[in-house]
């Protein structure tokens, strides 16, 4: 897969997120369709867009015991979705049994990646560490659980592009790295915290971007779009 932008959907339901897909005239997309979409239109939305020929990362973060996530993963699978996510923080037996799961619920032969959220990008430092009560550094923990995510058989995780490199370094090069917090000004905050540039973004060894706002509310989409395109990627 080559440096996709991945757009996060985050509509309120089909009608607004087809409105916006107009802009890119039948252009094959990477969407990420999250929970506010899928729990409005379900599973028939993501097999129409992967008719339409979309790549679809079905993002509903399963955390649960690892019987009910390898129950939940083997229905998401039968979706014929690219890429889908669970939360590590639901240790490496729950990531492992969502692995069975998909490996059980896949008709087609080609298993979503699946990626573990490390620590969410909306997570500071010092909330990780006064709120959650996480002792370690950031950067420790996000490696610690991308370590337990490998070790469950995960393709992955989702992180910020500031902790891309350490995770390649300390697990693994070809360990996907999908880094959401995207900013076309890294100063520029809302509820993200670990926030990156495109550009930064490159040099940081991400593989794939996740970007929703500055996309979806810009006023040009498409132009948008491009924009982060051409900065992540470099001239094509
Ligand atoms: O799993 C994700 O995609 C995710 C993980 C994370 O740590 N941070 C994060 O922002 N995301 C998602 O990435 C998207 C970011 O959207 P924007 O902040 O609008 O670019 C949202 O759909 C989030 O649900």
């Amino acid at each position: 897969m080559n440096r996709p932008v991945i757009i996060a959907m985050d509509f309120e339901n089909r009608q607004e997120a087809e409105r916006f897909l107009t802009s890119f005239s039948g252009e094959s997309l990477f969407l990420k369709v999250g929970m506010e979409l899928f729990y409005k239109e379900g599973p028939s939305l993501v097999r129409d867009w992967k008719r339409e020929g979309h790549r679809i990362f079905l993002d509903l973060k399963l955390h649960d015991i690892p019987n009910t996530v390898k129950r939940a993963a083997r229905q998401l699978a039968t979706f014929g979705v690219d890429m889908t996510t669970v939360h590590a923080a639901g240790g490496v037996k729950m990531m492992a049994a969502a692995m069975e799961g998909l490996k059980e619920g896949t008709t087609t032969g080609d298993l979503p990646i699946c990626v573990a959220v490390t620590q969410l990008t909306s997570t500071s430092e010092e909330m990780m560490k006064e709120e959650l009560y996480i002792a370690h550094s950031l950067e420790d923990t996000v490696v610690h659980y991308a370590n337990n995510a490998k070790r469950a058989g995960l393709h992955g995780v989702v992180c910020s592009a500031l902790e891309a490199g350490h995770i390649k370094e300390q697990v693994s090069p070809s360990f996907y790295t999908v880094t959401p917090g995207i900013r076309l000004q890294s100063d520029s905050h809302d509820d993200q915290q670990r926030v990156v540039t495109p550009v930064k973004a490159k040099s940081l060894g991400s593989d794939a971007i996740v970007v929703g706002r500055s996309i979806t509310t810009a006023d040009d989409p498409k132009a948008a779009y491009e924009k982060i395109k051409t900065e992540w990627r470099g001239k094509e």
